[in-house]
C-alpha cells in the first residue's frame, strides 16, 4: 500500500535487543529503514536518535520521559515489546498525539512458569542448599523443606499473570487466594482474600503481579512484610518499585521471611555489561534473576511479531486497536479512498470544524470513524479525493485549533 510518507523513508528505531521477528515483520511490510540496537541507549544518544525516528520500539529499560519525547518531533508511534508500559510517560505521548502499543499477553505464561518453579524451590529451601553445595557444604536434611501441595499461595494482582499462576498452582494442589483492587472472577477454586493484610497473614507463598502505579509503589514495605507468616516466602516478578528492598533484606536477615525470588529491582543495570547492585546480593536464601520473567525465546519471538504488527497496522492503516493511551479505532481497508487521520485535543467544536471543511469543499466522505477519551479525539475520514486534494485537506485540517497531528494515507 502506498502511504503519504513513502514507507522506505519511515525510520524505525528498535532498542534493547527486541526479537529479530520484529525486524522481519517490518521488512515484510515494506519498511526498510530499521536502526536496530541490542542495548538501551544513554539519554543523550536516545534524544539524538529519537529526533529522527517515526517509530520506536523499546523494552523495559528505555525511559521515554516527557523530556525525551520533547525531542521526538517526527514520532508517530511507540511500541513496548513487553507487558509493562510504566517506562513511557503515557500522558505526554498522548498529548503529543502518539499512540503506545504493547504485548499484553505474550510473555504471561513464561512469567507464570518461572513463579511456580520458584515457589517450589523456595519452599524446599533449595537456594540455600544449592549455594552451600557450591561451597563444598552438605545439608542433607528435611528441616525447613516443604511440599507445595496444600500450601496457600497468595497472589497480589489477579490479572493475566496472577490468574495463570493461580491455575498452575492449583494443578500442583496448592490453595489459591488473591487480592486485587478490582473485583475479579475467581478461576478454579481460587478465593478472594478479604484484604491485602488478610492475604499476607494466611499465605505460605506471596507472589506479586501488580503493575507499577502510584498505588503499588512500595506496597510491600516493612509493615506488610511483618504481616507475612514467619517462614513464608516472597516472589516479585512485577516491578522493582513494588517492594521496599531494604526492608525485605532486613526481614530475610531476621529470618522472618524464609526466602525470596526477586526478578525486578528498584534500580536495574542499563545493559548486560553494567554492574548489578542490590542489598540482596550474597543472601543464600534469595533467588536473584536479571528481569527475565518474560524472557523466553517463545515469548520474545511472539512479542516481536505482535508489537511490530500493531505498529505496522497503525502506520499503514491508522488502526489503534489495543493502544494503551489512546482512543481505540479498528479500521477496515480503504482501497478506493484517501484516508485522513486527525488527532486533536478533546475540546468542543473540533469535529464540527472538520465536517465544515468537507461540506465547504463539497467533498464526499466515504466513511468516518471517531473515538475520544478524556484528553484526545481521533478522527479518521475516508474521502474520495485525489492526491493533491488530500494534501490540501490535510493542511486545512492541521490548521484547525486543537489539532495535535494529521496524516494522509493514500
Ligand atoms: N518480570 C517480568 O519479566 C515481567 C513480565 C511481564 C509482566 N511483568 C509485570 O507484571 C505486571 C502484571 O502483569 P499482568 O499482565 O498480569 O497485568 P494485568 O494488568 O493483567 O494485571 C494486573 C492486576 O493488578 C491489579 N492491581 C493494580 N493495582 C493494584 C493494587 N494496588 N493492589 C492489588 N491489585 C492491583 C489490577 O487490577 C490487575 O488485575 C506488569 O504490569 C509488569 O509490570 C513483569
Ligand atoms: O522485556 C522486558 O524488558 C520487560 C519484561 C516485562 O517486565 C514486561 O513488562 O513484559
Amino acid at each position: 500500500m502506498k502511504t503519504s510518507y513513502p514507507k522506505q523513508d519511515i525510520k524505525v528505531l528498535l532498542l534493547e535487543g527486541v526479537s529479530r521477528t520484529a525486524v522481519d515483520t517490518f521488512q515484510r511490510a515494506g519498511y526498510s529503514q530499521i536502526d536496530y540496537h541490542t542495548k538501551s541507549l544513554p539519554d543523550d544518544e536516545l534524544k539524538a536518535r529519537i529526533a529522527d525516528a517515526h517509530i520506536i520500539g523499546i523494552r523495559s529499560r528505555t525511559h521515554l520521559t516527557a523530556d525525551v519525547l520533547e525531542h521526538a518531533k517526527r514520532l508517530i508511534a511507540i511500541g513496548c515489546y513487553c507487558i509493562g508500559t510504566n517506562q513511557v510517560d503515557l500522558a505526554s505521548a498522548q498529548r503529543a498525539g502518539i499512540p503506545v502499543f504493547n504485548a499484553p499477553y505474550s510473555n504471561t505464561r513464561s512469567v507464570a512458569e518461572l513463579v511456580i518453579a520458584e515457589a517450589i524451590m523456595l519452599l524446599r529451601g533449595i537456594p540455600s542448599k544449592n549455594a552451600l553445595c557450591h561451597r563444598g557444604g552438605w545439608t542433607k536434611s528435611a528441616s525447613g523443606s516443604f511440599e507445595v501441595r496444600d500450601k496457600i499461595i497468595g497472589i497480589v494482582g489477579y490479572g493475566h499473570i496472577g490468574t495463570q499462576v493461580g491455575l498452575l498452582a492449583e494443578g500442583l494442589g496448592m490453595r489459591v487466594i488473591f487480592h486485587d483492587i478490582e473485583s475479579k472472577l475467581s478461576l478454579g477454586n481460587a478465593r478472594a482474600a478479604s484484604s491485602l493484610d488478610d492475604l499476607l497473614e494466611r499465605a505460605d507463598v506471596v507472589t506479586l503481579h501488580v503493575p507499577e502505579t502510584p498505588s503499588t509503589k512500595l506496597m510491600m514495605g516493612q509493615s506488610e512484610l511483618a504481616k507475612m507468616q514467619k517462614g513464608a516466602v516472597l516472589i516479585n516478578a512485577s516491578r522493582g518499585t513494588v517492594v521496599d528492598i531494604d526492608a525485605l533484606a532486613e526481614a530475610l536477615r531476621k529470618e522472618h521471611i524464609a526466602g525470596a525470588a526477586i526478578d525486578v529491582f528498584p534500580v536495574e543495570p542499563q545493559g548486560n555489561d553494567d554492574p548489578f547492585v542490590s542489598p540482596l546480593i550474597g543472601m543464600d536464601n534469595v533467588i536473584l534473576t536479571p528481569h527475565i520473567g518474560g524472557s523466553t525465546l517463545e515469548a520474545q519471538d511472539n512479542i516481536g511479531i505482535e508489537v511490530a504488527s500493531k505498529l505496522v497496522r497503525y502506520s499503514d492503516n491508522g488502526s489503534t486497536l489495543s493502544a494503551v493511551n489512546f482512543p481505540e479505532v479498528t479500521l477496515p481497508e480503504h482501497p478506493r479512498s484517501r484516508r485522513l487521520l486527525h488527532i486533536h485535543r478533546n475540546v468542543p467544536g473540533v469535529l464540527s470544524r472538520i465536517n465544515e471543511l468537507f461540506s465547504a469543499g463539497n467533498m464526499n466522505i466515504d466513511a468516518q470513524f471517531l473515538q475520544t477519551n478524556a484528553e484526545v479525539g481521533y478522527v479518521v475520514i475516508d474521502v474520495s479525493a485525489d492526491e493533491n486534494q488530500a494534501g490540501s485537506l490535510r493542511d486545512k485540517l492541521a490548521a484547525i485549533p486543537g489539532t495535535l497531528r494529521t496524516r494522509v494515507l493514500y
